[in-house]
């Protein structure tokens, strides 16, 4: 818990997508946000009455996590941070942003983000040699981020593995 505590910190972030006018055209979907997976420790979604957030199942399916949006509901993720941390054991989804209907959408989003500095380690009671080979070579966030930037972020995402895959 103190080694969490120590080593994580939090941004809230507001974000509105603005819907795609009809006048478009009669395919007026509209992409809000890339595809792309979170890089951080674990990110938590909440977000108005209008819908667009899908998220890419193992098998390749986008779908919808809140079909029917409640105020009382919201979205759990794993980033990339944490994946590397449970070395694999939990999956950090591809997730996109589509706008379809006439209403801007509002999210708020809670990011929990290694501190600079800190070493993203996995435990080696996570580590078994025979069915769970280490995935990562100890990491720290920002030098990733840097990585990541360099590349292209989104136009030419650069995954975990090419950075410090074991
Ligand atoms: O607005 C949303 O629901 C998703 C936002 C998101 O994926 C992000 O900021 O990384
Ligand atoms: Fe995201």
């Amino acid at each position: 818990m103190d080694e969490h505590m120590n080593s994580t910190n939090y941004i809230i972030r507001v974000q509105k997508y603005d819907y795609a006018p009809k006048s478009h055209g009669e395919n007026h979907d509209q992409l809000g946000l890339p595809s792309h997976t979170d890089k951080n420790m674990v990110t938590i979604l909440y977000q108005n009455e209008v819908n667009g957030l899908e998220i890419q199942t193992k098998t390749g399916q986008w779908i919808a996590p809140n079909s029917r949006p409640s105020p009382n509901s919201f979205v759990v993720m794993i980033g990339e941070s944490l994946h590397a941390w449970t070395n694999g054991r939990l999956h950090p989804p591809h997730h996109r942003v589509i706008m379809a209907g006439d209403e801007a959408r509002y999210s708020i989003g809670l990011f929990s983000i290694p501190k600079p500095g800190y070493i993203i380690k996995t435990p080696e009671e996570m580590v078994d040699e025979e069915k769970h080979p280490l995935l990562f070579k100890p990491y720290e966030y920002f030098g990733f981020l840097d990585f990541q930037i360099k590349a292209g972020v989104i136009a030419t995402p650069v995954s975990l593995k090419a950075y410090c895959g074991a």
